[in-house]
């Protein structure tokens, strides 16, 4: 499935050929990387038997609601830039998220063209020691390099691109997939949403590009990221800076915050957490332990 609006799906064959279908009964439970099986009704339109099993679904969870964003995804590429200013705490929520599904993660810097550079770079220092590759880009300000530096680790991979607005994933899928403004033109009429934007996750073949293999999943920018999904004993194990040190805490179900010998605090102290990291466990363990408001 390569995009859904309301009870309206854009289901695409394994030649390439797009058909509009609607679920069969009332659920619709079906987001975008589905595999689905379908019965054709008329020329071009369809109806959704059921979904293929999942090999897994990255959503977030908010208070209130849970939004997928894509399933059976190989990576996730977490893109930022230098300007807007991006905020760690949406970028630690989201590597959770993808933790907790088990997808492989990279963040992307976009806009190292811009003066800020140092400081973003200082900003995503924790993260290239723990072990997450940090990739530079320009798109804008020079598309070429940027795209060497993509195309090894795209090719032939089902790519999901999750980022706040404005951080240049608009910029980016134009140039991995030539068409995609005309394909979202195509789309919004045939399932009348009558958008351009990027209001809804989107699914482009990769083949017709620069990059030749794989597939790339484009979404809409956010601005916050429920990770209710997630048991607040369970953060330290997905994060993975703490990891290590949680596993030689003196108490096996440590939190972390206040118990004696914790090994997390003392990493902390002896600067191989970075206080962010500290600060972003300690704020998330607490939005997870309270009880929902309903
Ligand atoms: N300086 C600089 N600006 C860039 C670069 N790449 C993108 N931009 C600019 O950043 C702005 C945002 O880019 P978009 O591609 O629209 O960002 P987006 O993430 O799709 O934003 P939303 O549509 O709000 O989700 C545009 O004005 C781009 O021209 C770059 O490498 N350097
Ligand atoms: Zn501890």
């Amino acid at each position: 499935m390569v995009r859904g609006h309301g009870r309206h799906y854009l289901v695409q064959t394994d030649d390439g050929q797009r058909l509009q279908c609607v679920p069969r009964g009332k659920k619709s439970d079906c987001v975008v990387g589905d595999r689905v099986r379908w019965l054709p009704t008329s020329p071009g339109e369809g109806v959704i038997e059921g979904l293929e099993p999942r090999r897994n679904l990255l959503y977030r969870q908010d208070e209130w609601r849970s939004k997928s964003f894509a399933a059976n995804v190989d990576q996730l590429l977490v893109l930022v830039a230098v300007e807007p200013v991006f905020s760690e705490s949406l970028l630690s929520r989201a590597l959770l998220a993808a933790a907790e599904a088990g997808i492989e993660t990279r963040i992307a810097l976009n806009k190292t063209d811009l003066p800020g550079v140092a400081a973003a770079r200082e900003r995503l220092a924790p993260y290239t020691t723990m072990g997450v590759q940090v990739m530079e880009l320009a798109l804008k300000a020079d598309a070429a390099v940027s795209l060497g530096t993509l195309a090894p680790w795209l090719a032939g991979k089902t790519t999901l691109v999750l980022g706040p607005s404005g951080t240049g994933k608009s910029t980016l899928t134009n140039l991995l997939v030539p068409d995609a403004q005309a394909q979202v033109g195509e789309i919004s009429v045939a399932l009348n949403s009558g958008r351009h934007t990027t209001t809804h996750t989107q699914w482009y073949s990769l083949t017709a590009g620069p990059i030749g293999s794989g597939a790339w999943m484009d979404s809409p920018g956010f601005q916050t990221f429920g990770i209710q999904h997630i048991e607040p004993m369970r953060l330290a194990s997905l994060m993975l800076d703490f990891a290590e040190p949680a596993t030689r805490c003196r108490f096996a179900n440590c939190t972390h915050r206040q118990e004696p010998s914790c090994a997390v605090r003392a990493a902390v102290e002896g600067g191989q957490i970075a206080a962010s990291r500290y600060r972003i466990y300690l704020e998330l363990f607490d939005e997870l332990s309270r009880p929902p408001i309903y």
